[in-house]
């Protein structure tokens, strides 16, 4: 059954009350979305209080980034959606967050991935079924020109079919799943290997 708009535009609005209150989409950072038809996405309007989102503060936009509401401004970020949409049919929904943990770990990482290895966490990851096996997460150099941040995203998305999320160093987190429960399921999992890693960081600096 295909999901209407308004159910949509209910499980992205909840999960932005969930990630403003879990305090990882403070104030107007972030943007979410959720695939409506194979041509549209719906997507947060730019620079809404995430904890606060009303329908009102959602938009349709097609497969290049065009609003489809005339007066409404789709995320500054839409293109990094699209993207993703456009990598795996099945995607249902992208989080895009901006928690102290992800910005923290990112800027702390020097190289450009993470990879975490022997948590049994991993398996609330899409794909992942035991803790023998190796999450690898890509660090992009954040950049204010989205275009160009695509650009260096698309390749690393063509070769990693697996890929469940990737950082943007000094800014945030992008995860996707089949639907927005899933996308959740994994914000919070990253969430906790990010707490882990940092703290693990303290006590032993490698
Ligand atoms: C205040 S955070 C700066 C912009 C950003 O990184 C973000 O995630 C929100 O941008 P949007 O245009 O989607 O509101
Ligand atoms: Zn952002």
């Amino acid at each position: 059954m295909t999901a209407t708009r308004e159910h949509l535009s209910q499980t992205i609005i909840e999960a932005g009350r969930f990630l403003y209150g879990r305090g990882w989409s403070p104030a107007t950072s972030s943007n979410y979305s959720a695939r409506l038809t194979s041509s549209e996405v719906l997507l947060t309007v730019s620079g809404k209080h995430k904890g606060q989102l009303t329908t009102e503060d959602l938009l349709a936009v097609d497969m290049d980034g065009n609003s489809l509401e005339p007066g409404k401004k789709p995320s500054a970020e839409t293109g990094l959606h699209l993207q993703i949409y456009r990598w795996q049919p099945e995607v249902g929904a992208v989080l895009h967050t901006h928690s102290v943990g992800a910005t923290v770990l990112s800027r702390l990482t020097l190289s450009d991935s993470l990879v975490f290895a022997d948590y049994e966490l991993q398996k609330a990851f899409t794909g992942i079924t035991t803790h023998e096996s190796q999450v690898c997460v890509p660090i992009f150099d954040n950049d204010q020109n989205i275009e160009r941040l695509a650009a260096k995203v698309q390749p690393w998305l063509e070769n990693h079919s697996e890929c469940v999320g990737y950082l943007i160093r000094g800014h945030g987190l992008y995860t996707w799943g089949a639907k927005m429960n899933d996308v959740l399921r994994q914000v919070e999992a990253f969430e906790f290997l990010f707490e882990c890693e940092l703290k693990l960081k303290a006590v032993q600096p490698r």
